[in-house]
């Protein structure tokens, strides 16, 4: 029996809280085992100056912790789900999706409550191609400004009066004890979050199935059955969240319903569907509402972006 855990995790405040949490909660359930943080910085922390999705590739944020997973250097790493790529390197995966915190995005302005109150041509601070589409369908007139950086730069930037609003995700300052700062939590029929977004999963090697059955009680089945949904939707699109791509999932009763859409960064045109169905099919009700939005012309929309 093992008495270590290592978690390879990146250092910005909100991962460190991230891997600090899943380390509090296997210390509450095994006191007898150390677990220890492995802190590692990745190209998506160093390149701060271009969208994310210019400097390309996916699994920016991934791709050392999971090397250190492969030489052995560590044996978790936890990630944002809305970060984490479909596809994962040989003898790696997810074993664990954690409860989600809230989905939504966040509005976050010193002078405006929400959108809607925004002047005319306002700036308004975002590097999601996502956030920026569904943005400018509803306030075309607004200035769209790239915003980088972790959250509390985000945050200073605005105070320093570059943006008159921001967006950023619910989930992280609400784990940063920032949410005094949210105005309004975004969640209607014109915006939507990213597929994943607000719940934490757990990476190891597939072989230690020892470390995957200690894992196994920080599994939650809810979130795991919606974030896989939502995936499945980025997955047939070849998308993740770089991508103007927004998907999301809820349960009502028994049933998943879920919702998603494909817009151009203009947010001049957008297709959306929804699908409900049993959570057992989970993965294929993704499959067949990627392939509606599919139908219905995201393909062009998608082409657009990555041509750019
Ligand atoms: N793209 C960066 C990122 N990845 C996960 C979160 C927030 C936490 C979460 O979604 O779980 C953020 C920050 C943001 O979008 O504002």
């Amino acid at each position: 029996m093992r008495n270590k855990i290592v978690i390879a995790t990146r250092e910005s405040q909100l991962a460190l809280w991230q891997a600090n949490n899943v380390k509090a909660s296997l210390e509450a359930l095994y006191p007898e085992i150390n677990v220890e943080l492995m802190g590692m910085t990745t190209k998506g922390d160093q390149i701060l100056d271009s969208p994310l999705s210019k400097i390309g590739g996916k699994g920016l944020f991934v791709k050392e912790l999971e090397k250190a997973l492969l030489d052995g250097e560590a044996d978790i790493a936890v990630h944002s789900m809305k970060d984490v790529p479909m596809e994962f390197p040989e003898g790696l995966g997810l074993s664990v999706i954690c409860e989600r915190e809230d989905p939504t995005d966040a509005f976050v302005s010193n002078r405006y409550d929400c959108i809607d109150d925004l002047p005319e041509g306002a700036i308004v601070g975002t590097s999601s191609l996502r956030r920026a589409s569904q943005l400018q369908m509803h306030r075309p007139d607004i200035e769209i400004k790239n915003l980088r950086g972790n959250v509390n730069t985000r945050l200073r930037k605005l105070d320093d009066g570059e943006y008159d609003a921001i967006i950023l995700a619910t989930a992280g300052l609400v784990r940063l004890e920032m949410a005094d700062r949210i105005k309004t939590r975004i969640l209607d029929t014109f915006s939507l979050p990213a597929g994943g977004q607000g719940a934490m999963g757990i990476e190891c090697r597939t072989n230690d199935e020892e470390l995957i059955n200690l894992l196994t009680p920080l599994q939650h089945q809810e979130t795991a059955y919606r974030v896989i949904a939502e995936r499945a939707v980025n997955k047939r699109l070849n998308g993740g969240c770089q991508a103007p791509i927004a998907c999301f999932a809820v349960f009502e009763g028994e049933e998943l319903y879920v919702r998603a859409l494909v817009g151009s960064t203009d947010g001049k045109r957008m297709v959306r569907s929804e699908i409900r169905g049993a959570k057992e099919h989970a993965e294929s009700l993704g499959v067949q509402l990627a392939d509606e939005l599919l139908a219905k012309g995201a393909q062009a929309l998608l082409d657009e972006v990555y041509q750019d």
